[in-house]
């Protein structure tokens, strides 16, 4: 019961948003219509039922009049009937979709915010696979609850009606046994309630084990999925290694799970639709079995039986709708924990901004980038790097090295503001604007002048602007080509994607310029050409450098290290000796 409890708030906590966002009149306008005709639809199957009684004894009698007429009536619940279900699913769908594109900007909005998507992976496995969250659980999550929801609501409210018939026909056929009437009020309730609560328990204990097989499923094909992409991702690597015996058996192995576990479900699932089905036939059979003595009596009339027998059905099947959604339940109840994690960990990452013992980014007046205490762990909490009363002085080209491992990437990212573990403080110039060149720039898949731009907007440089930032890297190949969609990274070279690194910084004319080995793949007379010509062009710009190579002094006023101090390393100023 807790259980259901917790699963139902976590449901309402993950659709609240939605119910109470600006297009909240719409979804409650839209939700309270798909209702409305569900309840007008359970009226349908009031008449309906009504009409078996008249239209069986119709029959019976031979009476063709009647029989004539109730055909027509009948036409006319019907095109009613399918002019409701018709209209009870377009808006459905109309809500899915609207509910479903909320969600996906809110979750995007969440994710793709200050780095938390960089730091929920920092933080471990808690929210695997955010592209499956975003894309497939939020269907999945607005189309089930829905037709669970609604579901739910039209078994009650046919139940409470066909409980009503069903009793007022308890009375008129009693039951009948071995010629004789045996008053049990509203027996033909009671018959189809003991039916159906013994079908949902029995349902329960066969087919409780498949919530935690579909979780699994879902798990297993999206760690298979994953696998593939990264296959992909890294073809050239694999192909180069000749790596693709080993890389079939991994994925191998991880399919083996995915075909396990499915196993594991068809077993169950067997298991359970031989009892589903059983029961719903046997359910077509009962009442008849029942009614039939009073019937064969003669104290009831064929119509009284057909009716009680549709009636019954209506019951059986309200009553049934834990049995007939049991598998929808289980997919549903994964769905609601995955997206619970997700939000869970979008909240963990968004409290570490506000926790006062991480390391923060804060703006000054002042000559260039202070260290106040600054002490970078790792995410474990083991220290990494610290540094404390040192300068990356405005204006002063520096050049940063230090031992492989020691730490000089995450300084940057703390920098940059996207690594929290650790504590103290960044301080940088009010209003400086940085820019962080890695080794590997990103570019997005799609035109040339929108992946140089990145992440200013398509537009924000003319096509002059760029043509010429793409020349003076040396790329001038490149340059006419500003139109054409391509996966750059997959296109280029890593030393022509530096290139293009190194224009869209041109472009974008930082104040700090922050370059992580940002040139390392390219000869050493292309890289003394480059930080010339971001000498020449950006005399307002203020290269940090990390870099390996002893040619680099010549580019840069200042050195400093980051070497070991006791269990950690440290940012340290260094003196340049003369040549
Ligand atoms: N996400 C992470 N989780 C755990 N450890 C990490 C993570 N990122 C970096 N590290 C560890 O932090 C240490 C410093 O890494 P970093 O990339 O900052 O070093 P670096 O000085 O830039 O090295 P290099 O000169 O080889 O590029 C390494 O031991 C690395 O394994």
């Amino acid at each position: 019961m807790n259980n259901i409890r917790s699963t139902l708030a976590t449901v309402w906590r993950i659709a609240a948003p939605y119910f109470r966002s600006d297009d909240k009149w719409m979804a409650w306008g839209l939700l309270s219509a798909v209702i409305a005709i569900e309840l007008a639809v359970v009226g349908l199957m009031v008449l309906f039922n009504r009409w078996n009684n008249v239209f069986y004894n119709a029959l019976q009698e031979k009476n063709f009049d009647v029989f004539t007429y109730q055909i027509g009536y009948f036409c006319v619940l019907a095109a009613i009937f399918i002019a409701l279900k018709v209209y009870q699913l377009y808006l459905n769908q109309w809500l899915q979709i609207r509910w479903r594109r909320f969600m996906t900007e809110r979750y995007l909005g969440g994710w793709l915010h200050d780095a938390r998507h960089y730091q929920m992976q920092l933080l471990g496995d808690a929210a695997d696979n955010p592209d499956q969250r975003i894309a497939e659980d939020t269907q999945l999550f607005v189309e089930r609850t829905l037709a669970l929801g609604v579901g739910l609501l039209s078994s009650i409210v046919t139940l409470a009606s066909f409980v009503v018939i069903l009793w007022g026909l308890s009375e008129a056929a009693p039951l009948h046994v071995f010629g004789r009437d045996i008053p049990i009020p509203g027996y033909l309730v009671w018959g189809a309630l003991i039916y159906a609560i013994v079908g949902t328990w029995l349902t329960h204990l066969i087919g409780r084990p498949l919530v935690g097989l579909n979780f699994q499923q879902q798990r297993f094909e999206a760690d298979f999925r994953f696998n593939l992409v990264r296959a992909r991702e890294n073809s050239e690597q694999i192909a180069l290694l000749r790596g693709e015996p080993a890389e079939r058996e991994r994925l191998a192995l991880r399919f083996a799970r995915v075909v396990e576990n499915w196993l594991g479900i068809m077993t169950r699932t067997k298991k359970l639709t031989a009892f589903t089905a059983s029961y719903s036939q046997a359910s077509i059979i009962f009442p008849y079995v029942l009614v039939a003595p009073a019937y064969f009596a003669g104290k009831v009339q064929l119509g009284g039986m057909m009716q009680t027998a549709s009636a019954f059905g209506s019951v059986q099947d309200a009553l049934s709708f834990f049995i007939t959604a049991y598998r929808t339940l289980a997919e549903w109840q994964a769905v609601v924990a995955r997206l619970d994690g997700f939000e869970r960990s979008i909240e963990t990452v968004t409290a570490l901004a506000a926790e006062a013992d991480l390391v923060h980014v804060a703006t000054a007046e002042s000559s260039g980038i202070a260290f106040n205490k600054l002490a970078v762990n790792l995410p474990d909490g083991t220290p990494l790097v610290s540094a404390d009363g040192v300068q990356l002085r405005g204006n002063q080209r520096t050049l940063i090295t230090g031992p492989s491992g020691s730490g000089k990437s995450t300084l940057f990212r703390a920098i940059a503001g996207i690594w929290p573990f650790g504590s103290g403080k960044v301080v940088v110039p009010t209003g400086a604007t940085l820019m962080m060149l890695p080794q590997r720039p990103y570019f997005p898949v799609g035109p040339l002048d929108a992946a140089v731009s990145y992440p200013a907007e398509t537009g924000s440089f003319t096509a002059a602007q760029l043509s010429e930032a793409i020349s003076a890297v040396g790329l001038p190949a490149l340059a006419a080509r500003l139109e054409e969609h391509g996966h750059w990274n997959r296109m280029l070279s890593l030393g022509e994607q530096q290139r293009l690194g190194l224009a869209r910084a041109l472009l974008h004319k930082p104040d700090y310029l922050f370059l992580d080995e940002a040139t390392a793949s390219l000869d050493e007379p292309s890289e003394a050409a480059l930080y010339r010509l971001l000498q020449e062009r950006l005399p307002g710009t203020t290269p940090v450098s990390i870099g390996h190579r002893s040619t680099l002094n010549a580019f840069h006023q200042h050195d400093m290290t980051v070497a070991r101090d006791g269990n950690h390393f440290a940012l340290q100023d260094q003196v340049r000796l003369p040549a």
